[in-house]
């Protein structure tokens, strides 16, 4: 399966990483730091979708999305279109991410950041914040409930935020167990790349009160977000439809439904 593949690559990119710039070295970056952003708050105070854009040049189900693809430039528009976030694809061997993306994005712009990338040691936590992340996300599918336990707790003691993403019912009771309080619904089946809103659907009928849910992927018009909306969800995590789009702006418009 493709996550089982990109895991086992990250695990490789994390030593790597850890090489070029060891923990101690992150540490004293992080000791002169900003406090960050809130993201919870963001999501929450809105009536309507909140939106999260990311910053997504190319995924393992579709290749390259957007040639003409400058991080900065982008994010620039996702924060004059008054996008309540932004995600920063990080992930370089299937997404063509990169840390700097998101190092740039921090110092050109002032909205929450989200980190999506496949976090699965603490040390990418402490990296997340030296890069300029507000938020990371962590994937159920990937973790052990130990993991995103103790994960969550040290992202909390260095202020970050954790967006806790599920795709089905046993990973939302791992979540919940955990106490996640942001969960990100994810409506691709990463087995066969598919994406369905009834995920988001589904899983809203098992959610207790009081969380705060995103949905994400497979999102691309307004009749989409209204039904999410209608859903009961707080927010919505886009990539492929905007950076797709001949204008962004335009895009974020429609999808808001400004003008109808
Ligand atoms: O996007 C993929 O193909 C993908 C494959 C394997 C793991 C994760 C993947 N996507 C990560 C995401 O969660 C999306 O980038 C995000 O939700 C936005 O989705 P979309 O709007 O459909 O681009």
């Amino acid at each position: 399966m493709i996550l089982d593949k990109i895991i086992r690559q990250k695990r490789l990119t994390i030593e790597k990483e850890k090489m070029k710039m060891p923990l101690h070295r992150i540490f004293s970056i992080l000791e002169e730091g900003r406090q960050p952003l809130d993201f919870k708050r963001v999501l929450k105070n809105k009536s309507g979708l909140s939106i999260i854009a990311e910053v997504k040049r190319a995924s393992p189900s579709r290749g390259v999305i957007r040639e003409d693809f400058n991080p900065l430039d982008i994010a620039r528009i996702y924060h004059q279109n008054k996008v309540e976030a932004i995600s920063v694809l990080t992930e370089e061997d299937f997404f063509q991410g990169s840390s700097q993306y998101l190092s740039q994005i921090r110092r050109g712009t002032d909205i929450p950041l989200l980190r999506k990338d496949f976090i699965i040691e603490p040390y990418q936590i402490y990296q997340s914040k030296a890069l300029g992340a507000d938020a990371i996300l962590l994937i159920t599918a990937v973790l052990s409930i130990e993991e995103l336990i103790l994960f969550q707790r040290s992202a909390k003691e260095i202020g970050l935020q954790c967006l806790v993403e599920v795709h089905n019912q046993k990973e939302l009771e791992v979540a919940l167990e955990a106490d996640a309080e942001i969960i990100g619904i994810n409506n691709r089946d990463l087995k066969t790349f598919e994406t369905d809103l009834e995920t988001t659907a589904d899983l809203m009928k098992k959610m207790p009160k009081g969380k705060i849910i995103v949905s994400e992927s497979g999102i691309h018009t307004r009749e989409d977000m209204k039904y999410l909306e209608s859903l009961g969800v707080d927010g919505v995590l886009i990539g492929e439809s905007l950076m797709r789009a001949d204008s962004i702006g335009d895009k974020i418009r429609e999808l808001r439904g400004v003008g109808d």
